[in-house]
């Protein structure tokens, strides 16, 4: 039977930062443990209300540990994932108030890990203390970055994937990478991987800001033979949500990129907390869950068949007070989602169906090659003349044996055949050939079986199961927390009660008042109006915090259309003056809206662009603006090139130049020679005159050689070695 179950609410309050301290910011919050209220000073208040409180599933005040945030929070739904239901954790508040601390906390001190590695060692541990039951644990870590999802186990961590939805599977994101784990060290290895592809930035308000929403999510599939001699498959799937912090842009001062990651953080957080008033109203036939990207993915976690607890992280200083006062309010409202969690039985995607058939196939296929064949429990059995069961290493070795036997047989008829030597030599060499073919046979078939071996070994370490030694401990553990969850809930229920009865305690002694005077009775029910002005006082406190919440969200709102809309002018500006107005018709042509995504996408590019393109029937075929470049070029048989600019050669400009391929004449060689002779008379006067001026400053220096070697003319070499060459120009010009 279906039963329905409300989303659970805790609150954690942070101790006042140090900068907060230093700053000298004052508490107003207060967190009562044992009646499960979080008390906050109404600082802006009218004076009619001192306080505000709120009632919540659980509250943690600043001393809270690690540990009993986990057992509070995180356990009975861990427990409950393990038996196949889907469950949701998620940390909800705003900026720098202890989500990511909450979600992930710190490796060291050990006791500060948060509920994220908590639930890995708990999973791991409930595996361990269960022989009979077979699991399958794979994971799988998104960022909702900007609208954006990305795969954060993926080496291309920065591709966009994709929503997608099957009636059968729900909401799903297309081409995550789900990864197989078999301890916890492999799983908190894929947690701090992927935390090292997320994005945080600072912000005023936090130095390690998350500016992104992750779900961290386990999917665990078991497998177990039950009474009835059937396997069943159960599939439990565990998010867990660790969300942007909800910012005010005034107050973090966020511009830039920080800005737009605000604007998208805030859009999602308020479709958020839509869903959930739509959800509690009661009245909405609409769930705004398509409005965006998170609630899509929480969209089972909110309404749906998941147990779902939220965590609403509060800091407890006074310059907080609207956003306190607004993650409260919010947190009460989820208090009323209704979910419907029921187990996943026998699903028809189970992976570890998948394992167990491969595994099934491989051992089958070794059963067969050994002579043997597969038995009910999936051991191999080898026939003789009893069936005996027979261990995967003892098969190998008598094959080996049996291998080794045939082939000391062999040896022994070719010594024999020696001994006699009647055969002849052709038969011994066929017979040595088949030795050798039955070698080959044997170190093929090891080879074989080898492979299949590990690969069953392989397969067979995927699944995971405990042993039964720990089965006791984890037996009386689970009971010891059946007794505590018992407690608590009974815990719960004295508390509604004494409520209650305090409320018809006062209303019967209201009925019950008897009036000794006229004096009296007017006093008592003056003494009642002011008890009813101040409750009308107190409500309509409330109200006005609510509308002016409300207004400080329309502002907010206005504000952040203000700014797309000058960034929408500004694309719009650039379009218009610096985009021709045929290529914004051709961009716009290869886009199109996409529904599934509620955004603009590119089309799929369909034709293979190194393909010329067919022309239709009796006309000539198309011809690209680069073919008919080409053809003015005076190209008569231009290639067809993709509009690829990547691929297309650059125009050169045209030449002006001629190139010099002829002999000069005697004539202009004569002109030649005088003027480079000149040009020598001149060079060797000019070294005259500086080594004249050198003598005249040092009479003792005279360079010998520079007299009797005189420098040869360098202008004269180079030209007389040009026009030998007769060099030519490289070719510019248009590239066929
Ligand atoms: N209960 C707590 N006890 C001690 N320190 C805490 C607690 N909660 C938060 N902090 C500290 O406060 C700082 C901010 O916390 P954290 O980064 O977890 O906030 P956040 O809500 O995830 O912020 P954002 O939304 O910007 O990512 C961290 O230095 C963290 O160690």
């Amino acid at each position: 039977m279906k039963r329905k179950e409300c989303v659970k609410v805790v609150v954690r309050a942070r101790p006042l930062s140090s900068k907060e301290i230093e700053e000298g910011r004052k508490r107003i919050v207060e967190v009562d443990t044992t009646r499960k209220e979080i008390i906050i000073q109404n600082i802006k208040g009218d004076g009619n209300e001192a306080q505000r409180t709120f009632v919540f599933d659980e509250v943690f005040d600043m001393n809270s540990q690690q540990e009993q945030v986990y057992h509070n929070t995180a356990l009975p739904i861990v427990e409950s994932v393990m038996d196949g239901y889907n469950g949701t954790v998620f940390a909800y508040g705003q900026t720098g108030t202890g989500k990511t601390h909450t979600m992930e906390g710190k490796n060291d001190p050990p006791h500060e890990r948060g509920i994220t590695p908590r639930t890995f060692d708990h999973i791991i541990k409930v595996i361990e203390g269960t022989p009979n039951i077979q699991f399958l644990v794979r994971c799988s870590y998104l960022e909702l970055y900007n609208e954006e999802i990305r795969d954060l186990l993926s080496p291309n961590h920065l591709t966009k994937l994709e929503l997608r939805e099957k009636p059968e599977q729900g909401v799903f994101v297309k081409d995550l990478s789900k990864i197989v784990v078999k301890s916890v060290a492999e799983l908190n290895e894929w947690l701090k991987a992927g935390r090292a592809n997320r994005k945080v930035g600072e912000t005023k308000m936090n130095q390690e800001s998350s500016r992104s929403h992750s779900i961290f999510t386990l999917t665990i599939e078991s497998s177990e033979f039950g009474a009835d001699q059937q396997q069943h498959i159960k599939s439990g799937k565990l998010n867990l949500v660790d969300l942007a912090g909800s910012e005010r842009q005034s107050k973090t001062q966020a511009v830039g990129v920080r800005f737009e990651e605000a604007i998208n953080i805030n859009l999602s957080l308020t479709t958020l907390g839509n869903v959930i008033t739509s959800l509690v109203d009661g009245k909405s036939q609409h769930i705004p869950y398509r409005d965006s990207k998170l609630t899509r993915l929480l969209q089972d976690s909110l309404g749906g068949n998941t147990k779902t607890v939220m965590v609403a992280n509060i800091g407890p200083a006074d310059y907080n007070f609207d956003e306190t006062m607004s993650t409260l309010r919010y947190a009460s409202r989820a208090k009323k989602i209704q979910n419907n969690p029921k187990i996943n039985e026998d699903p028809k995607d189970a992976m570890i169906r998948e394992f167990q058939e491969q595994i099934n196939k491989l051992k089958d296929e070794l059963a067969r090659k050994a002579g043997g064949v597969i038995g009910p429990n999936g051991q191999i059995q080898k026939i003789k003349e009893q069936v005996i069961e027979v261990e995967d290493d003892e098969e190998l070795t008598e094959l080996q044996q049996k291998a080794q036997k045939e082939k000391a047989d062999l040896e022994q008829q070719i010594m024999q055949q020696r001994r006699q030597s009647t055969l002849q030599e052709e038969e011994k060499k066929q017979l040595q050939l088949k030795l050798k073919e039955k070698q080959k046979l044997e170190h093929n078939l090891k080879k074989e079986q080898e492979n299949m071996h590990k690969k069953l070994q392989e397969l067979q370490e995927q699944l995971l199961h405990g042993d039964k030694m720990k089965e006791e401990s984890r037996q009386k553990e689970k009971e010891l927390l059946k007794a505590r969850m018992e407690l608590e809930e009974r815990s719960q229920q004295a508390r509604r009660q004494a409520e209650e009865l305090a409320k018809k305690e006062a209303m019967q002694m209201e009925q019950e008042q008897k009036y000794n005077s006229t004096k009296e009775e007017i006093e008592a029910k003056t003494q009642k109006l002011n008890n009813l002005i101040q409750k009308i006082k107190e409500l309509k406190s409330q109200a006005q915090e609510q509308t002016q919440f409300r207004q400080r969200q329309k502002e907010e709102l206005i504000e952040d259309n203000r700014e797309s809309l000058r960034q929408l002018n500004l694309m719009n500006l650039i379009i218009e003056h610096f985009i021709p107005e045929d290529e914004e018709k051709r961009l716009k042509d290869k886009l199109e809206f996409s529904e599934e995504q509620d955004d603009w996408i590119i089309k799929e590019f369909e034709a293979n662009p190194l393909k010329k393109p067919t022309s239709a029937f009796c006309f000539k075929r198309p011809i690209c603006n680069f073919s008919r470049m080409a053809i003015n070029f005076g190209d008569a048989n231009p290639r067809y090139r993709p509009e690829n600019i990547l691929q297309t050669d650059l125009d050169l400009p045209q030449r002006m130049t001629e190139d010099f391929s002829l002999e000069p004449s005697q004539k202009i060689q004569e002109v030649l020679n005088v003027a480079l002779n000149e040009d020598e008379e001149e060079q060797q006067m000019i070294q005259n005159e500086k080594q004249a001026n050198v003598y005249i400053e040092d009479p003792s220096i005279i360079n010998k050689e520079a007299i009797l070697n005189p420098p040869s003319n360098p202008n004269k070499v180079r030209l007389q070695s040009a026009i030998k060459k007769n060099a030519r120009r490289p070719q510019s010009g248009f590239k066929k």
